[in-house]
């Protein structure tokens, strides 16, 4: 199965059930949409309509059968603060983006990171950072070294990718695809800590009753198969 739907704003639909959502920060002209436009249906908008806000759905199923299910959110560059930090409640992983041939984008990008931060109060984020129109090098505005220092500022992956070059399709892809697989990983490792929380804590509610005298321990014999 492989699908992109277009949904009417966030929240539209909030069973999150095993679905990621990815929030496209950035200002105004970086190619956030260029980039989502890209992932979704492999193709380019060469012209440019500032967007309004958009949540696109994709759902696929990977050759190893597992599904990956994304609400990606496709904001407007020029927002209003409390916008922004709606955005940054409602998603689960974040997509810093900047233009190379911008710096005042990327320091747009900076001061994204830590409305962010501030708003979850958290500084450990499931984000990229993405230095797109690296097509357009003779406009260098931004070194690869000063969006890496940011990267590892963030603790996070750097990128700069070309929106517009179809050569590089899939390093746009991986964009989105890492998010994803960054953010199983942190729900899988969070599970683990609360199964493994909730049993200790069982067991110390079983041990409670035994000290008490309400309860008794019981051991599987593994050769009748009788409790002993
Ligand atoms: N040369 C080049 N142009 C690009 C690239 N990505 C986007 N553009 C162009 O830059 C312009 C802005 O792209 P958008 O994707 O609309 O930018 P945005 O960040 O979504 O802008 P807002 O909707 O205003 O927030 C468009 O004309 C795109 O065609 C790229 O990688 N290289």
């Amino acid at each position: 199965m492989n699908g992109t739907r277009l949904l009417r704003s966030p929240g539209v639909n909030d069973a999150k059930d095993g679905t990621c959502r990815i929030v496209v920060l950035g200002t105004s002209a970086v190619g956030k949409t260029a980039l989502t436009v890209r992932f979704l249906t492999k193709r380019f908008i060469g012209e440019y309509s500032p967007t309004l806000e958009s949540v696109y759905r994709y759902c696929t199923s990977t050759a190893e059968d597992d599904d990956i299910r994304l609400d990606i959110l496709d904001t407007a560059g020029q927002v209003c603060t409390e916008w922004k930090e709606s955005y940054a409640l409602w998603a689960d992983c974040f997509m810093f983006v900047y233009s190379i041939t911008d710096y005042a984008s990327y320091e747009e990008a900076q001061r994204l990171r830590r409305l962010v931060e501030a708003t979850r109060r958290s500084t450990s984020l499931c984000c990229v950072v993405v230095g797109n129109k690296n097509d357009l090098v003779y406009d260098r505005q931004v070194t690869a070294r000063q969006g890496q220092e940011l990267a590892v500022e963030m603790g996070c992956n750097f990128y700069e990718v070309s929106a517009c070059d179809w050569n590089q399709i899939s390093e746009v892809c991986d964009l989105f695809l890492e998010l994803h697989a960054l953010w199983r990983k942190t729900r899988l490792a969070r599970d683990g800590r609360q199964r493994k929380s909730s049993s200790s804590a069982k067991f110390k509610q079983a041990i409670q009753k035994v000290i008490s005298g309400k309860g008794s321990i019981s051991r599987r014999s593994s050769s009748n198969g009788n409790n002993l």
